[in-house]
């Protein structure tokens, strides 16, 4: 599927575009579904992002928030997403959204993954809104480059699912979900920052090989059109 840029001056007018044209797209699921479903990647980019959407004005106890993908910690770890979550996003008038955490206390990561699994087949398919991050090398979610269930996670053959992932650059064992429950959202963002990360993208969008360049998934194989995001 194609992709398309949208340019901005600074991280705080990307922040503001952003954050409406998230919130215009929950409304419009709550207003023809009846609920809504959000998706969103942790890392630092998003934080500016996070704080305009939490003061968008919606039906958000009809809207429940998830990750893409969570670091094998309790949420009281500093390195959790949902605690990133938790302070910058679940605040102001996105307090009375719904949360949908991928940790729980399990025996094992694959343990909590088929919990998240069972959790998220709850909500309505596709998401009504996914957006993605991007590490310096290349990945998005927890796709790693040589991720030991990266070709599995890229599979868009095996079904929508909470899955784990180690590999060298994700520190802690990461849950993620896969390829084919994200790729597929009703709006389907990728959200960068920075001139290190746009050199990355211009080489992820120049080449094919997705072992070496996971996102290149997302770029070149994406049901829905991906909406990149971009500042300096
Ligand atoms: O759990 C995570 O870390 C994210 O889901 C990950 O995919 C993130 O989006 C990129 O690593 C970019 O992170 P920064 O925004 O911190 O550069």
């Amino acid at each position: 599927m194609t992709s398309k840029e949208n340019t901005f001056e600074n991280g705080a007018a990307l922040a503001t575009t952003l954050a409406a044209t998230v919130a215009a797209a929950l409304s419009a699921a709550v207003a023809a579904r009846g609920e809504a479903s959000i998706a969103v990647s942790g890392g630092s980019t998003p934080k500016a992002f996070f704080d305009a959407l939490s003061r968008e004005a919606l039906d958000w106890e009809k809207v429940t928030v998830t990750l893409v993908d969570e670091r094998f910690v309790p949420a009281d770890n500093p390195r959790s997403n949902h605690l990133l979550v938790a302070t910058h996003l679940l605040k102001n008038a996105a307090a009375k959204a719904r949360f949908l955490p991928l940790f729980s206390a399990a025996d094992s990561a694959e343990e909590a993954a088929e919990r998240a699994t069972e959790a998220a087949a709850a909500l309505a398919q596709p998401f009504d809104v996914v957006v993605l991050g991007m590490g310096n090398d290349g990945h998005t979610a927890s796709f790693f480059p040589g991720g030991n269930h990266l070709a599995e996670a890229l599979d868009l053959s095996l079904p929508r699912r909470v899955m784990t992932m180690e590999a060298e650059g994700a520190g802690e064992t990461r849950l993620t979900f896969s390829f084919s429950g994200l790729q597929d959202a009703r709006l389907l963002v990728l959200h960068i920052e920075g001139a290190e990360k746009k050199a990355v993208l211009d080489k992820a969008l120049a080449g094919k090989d997705e072992a070496e360049m996971p996102v290149r998934a997302v770029l070149n194989r994406a049901a829905s059109p991906v909406e990149i995001y971009w500042a300096p």
